[in-house]
């Protein structure tokens, strides 16, 4: 027999996934920084917060391809601005990012409940367990994800069913914590509840624009009953 997902509820939840940058972490400060030190080296302009803020979510690849459309840069620098952006992430990963306030608490409401929780980011994976461990969140996650872990990346919604699995919770009852119209595309496509936090980076757009089950200004606001 198979269980029709549809029947679950989605309250309590028994699992949780949590996006990265712009949700746990504000990383505006390392994209720019970096990105600054790559395009500097290519004697080309370069770009603040306000562009990263609405081009950052969806890899790398596409931040480093915006980046160089934006500055007037010839696509086929491409390969070594990704290998320079590589190296200064890598040496710099955290130096200017913090963690965003109730972020701490939020985790430990989660933990009290007992439930398991991952990271889903589009940052490649390595970074994320950095950051992570750098930021001393490491320890809250059974399993972290990046861009690079899956075949494809959010807003596709193959990361959050692997992760459903992983966790081993069905997705009608995993909610995927969120700061972007990205990771709620990717939670609808896996059958996941969305609770978005209104502090993020969503592309320039009003968070309050895409559906969700909740929004929520701090991670120690969201109500799991
Ligand atoms: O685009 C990235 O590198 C990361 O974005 P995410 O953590 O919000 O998924
Ligand atoms: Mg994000």
């Amino acid at each position: 027999m198979t269980t029709d997902p549809i029947s679950l509820p989605a309250f309590p939840p028994r699992a949780l996934i949590f996006d990265l940058d712009g949700t746990l972490i504000d990383t505006l400060g390392d994209f720019v920084a970096v990105l600054g030190q790559v395009l500097t080296e290519l004697g080309l302009p370069v770009v603040d917060r306000p562009f990263v803020e609405l081009t950052v979510g969806q890899g790398s690849e596409h931040l480093i391809r915006s980046t160089l459309a934006a500055v007037g840069g010839d696509p086929a620098l491409y390969p070594d601005a990704w290998a320079r952006y590589q190296a200064h992430y890598q040496a710099l990963n955290g130096e200017y990012s913090d963690v965003f306030p109730g972020v701490v608490e939020g985790l430990e409401n989660a933990r009290a409940l007992g439930l398991p929780m991952a990271c889903v980011t589009n940052k490649p994976v390595a970074f994320a367990k950095d950051l992570l461990q750098r930021k001393g969140l490491a320890g809250y996650f059974e399993h972290v994800f990046g861009g690079d872990s899956f075949e494809r990346r959010k807003p596709d919604p193959l990361p959050l069913l692997k992760s459903c699995e992983a966790l081993g919770s069905a997705p009608a009852q995993t909610w995927m914590v969120g700061d972007s119209s990205n990771d709620a595309r990717a939670a609808n496509g896996a059958g996941c509840p969305v609770v978005l936090v209104s502090y993020g980076y969503n592309h320039g757009e009003p968070i309050r624009t895409v559906p969700a089950l909740q929004y929520v200004d701090r991670l120690d606001q969201i109500h799991y009953s």
